[in-house]
């Protein structure tokens, strides 16, 4: 029996963590109908991943799957999200991302399609702001972009690569109709980014609705 490229105790760890992370996010509703995916650093060279098509309330370790950083399976002949190219990029140029989660919630699809025309939603004034690493103060500017849909994920990778490779600060990002990406070190940081852009896209269309 060939030995595994990658420690199986912490890919357990982390099929956990986002089993975990499945359900509380499908509670709230922003995991429709199997949509959203989620992943975690395993070491320098891989990745735990959401198996595609799972319900993702309903996670078992056993839906989580390893990918190496160019997104491809391990070990296994288990189907890796379709989305998987944009999780393993995040980890290739964030070293320091431990975790990636991506979401359908009806505030994240809404708010995508009315600030897609802009490219992003720009948030300012919010003390919520402060939730995102490095945020100390509501006297900031956060951008998040809005990326057109495709299935291509090549183009979305792409586009990414743009927006980063032009030296702005980047967070998560939206896609239009879509849903959100966002990370962190750990699974706990990437939840508290998911949640504070949740918030802060709620505030932006409830304002938006009041000032007709
Ligand atoms: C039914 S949702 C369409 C695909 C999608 O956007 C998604 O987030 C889930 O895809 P996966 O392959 O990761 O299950
Ligand atoms: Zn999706």
């Amino acid at each position: 029996m060939t030995a595994l490229p990658y420690d199986s105790a912490a890919l357990e760890r982390c099929a956990r963590q986002i089993a975990s992370a499945g359900r509380d996010l499908a509670a709230l509703g922003w995991t429709p109908a199997t949509s959203s995916n989620f992943s975690m650093r395993l070491d320098d060279r891989h990745a735990a991943v959401t198996v595609s098509g799972r319900d993702k309330g309903r996670l078992d370790t056993g839906d989580v799957m390893v990918v190496d950083l160019d997104g491809r399976p391990v070990a296994t002949a288990h189907r890796p999200s379709a989305e998987t190219a944009l999780h393993t990029q995040i980890y290739r140029r964030f070293p320091t991302a431990g975790a990636v989660l991506h979401t359908h919630s009806r505030v994240q699809s809404v708010a995508s399609r009315l600030y897609a025309g802009e490219g992003r939603v720009r948030f300012e004034g919010w003390e919520l702001q402060k939730a995102i690493a490095g945020y100390t103060t509501h006297e900031s500017v956060l951008d998040l972009p809005v990326f057109p849909n495709t299935q291509a994920m090549d183009e979305l990778v792409g586009r990414v690569d743009a927006w980063l490779d032009a030296g702005t600060p980047l967070y998560g990002y939206l896609i239009d109709g879509h849903g959100i990406y966002t990370w962190g070190v750990d699974m706990a940081e990437t939840r508290r980014h998911l949640e504070a852009f949740e918030f802060l896209l709620a505030c932006e269309l409830d304002l938006r609705r009041l000032s007709r």
